[in-house]
């Protein structure tokens, strides 16, 4: 188990753009400029990940696949992707981008054989997201109601899923904190580690994260409190190191 918290900073496209969604509602972007630009100024202020999401593929209104790709391949750091990959293809184009490992969202709930399937062949870089209102997981870019949290979580478990991405809807991008609960409950429903996401605003937050460390928690994605400068990735990082 790490000591010490890791700090995914994410970068989220829509229509080539790198954005910030409320309640991952498409409709509600605030842009911030080059996916390129803010993915290498996470990396220049010492980021050993990124979070880089593909909305449109998400949302299924499109993709920024080869951007994604473009970002993917231009980073020296670790990185972590999502949104939108739901098929031999989508997985294969993600992979080939060299990234550590992809996130699998809708696909966990829409076509668990096949997540089976890619988590027997590819173990480590598979992550799955489970993204949830209540204990109601949602797919097709935060949308449709997929399920019950613990019920999908013990399927995983059983099928050998590496790690979760845990994300509480109603916080994301709101900068109202993370919810700690949730994260606490997941820790206690499985032995996997658990990146959280969603909702980080405060320094005071990402070090209410790091304590679950010993839980489970393995990183915590952080969005918009970066982008609306609560504070810089340099201060996150000394804050958890
Ligand atoms: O990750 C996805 O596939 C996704 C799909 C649809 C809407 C949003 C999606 N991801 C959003 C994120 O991963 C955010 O970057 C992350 O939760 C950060 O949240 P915050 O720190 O609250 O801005």
């Amino acid at each position: 188990m790490a000591s010490k918290l890791e700090l995914l900073p994410a970068v989220d496209v829509r229509d080539g753009q790198a954005v910030r969604l409320v309640h991952g509602e498409s409709g509600t972007e605030t842009s911030y400029g080059s996916p390129l630009q803010a993915a290498l100024a996470w990396q220049g202020a010492g980021a050993e990940w990124l979070h880089l999401v593909d909305l449109d593929a998400a949302f299924g209104t499109g993709d920024n696949r080869d951007l994604v790709a473009e970002v993917t391949r231009a980073m020296d750091i670790k990185v972590e992707l999502s949104g939108g990959i739901r098929d031999d293809a989508s997985l294969a184009k993600a992979l080939a981008t060299g990234c550590t490992r992809v996130n699998l969202g809708t696909a966990a709930l829409e076509t668990p054989e096949w997540v089976a399937k890619v988590i027997a062949e590819h173990g480590d870089r598979i992550a799955v997201g489970l993204d949830v209102r209540g204990t109601t997981l949602k797919g097709r870019g935060w949308t449709r109601d997929g399920g019950d949290l613990y019920e999908t979580l013990e399927r995983l478990d059983k099928e050998g899923c590496a790690r979760y991405v845990v994300t509480d809807i109603a916080k994301d991008g709101t900068l109202q904190g993370p919810n700690l609960e949730l994260l606490r409950n997941v820790c206690a429903a499985t032995d996997r580690p658990v990146v959280a996401s969603g909702g980080v605003s405060s320094l005071d937050d990402l070090r209410a994260i790091a304590e679950l460390v010993p839980l489970g928690v393995e990183g915590s994605i952080v969005g918009k409190a970066l982008y609306a400068k609560a504070f810089t990735l340099e201060e996150a990082l000394e804050a958890v190191s």
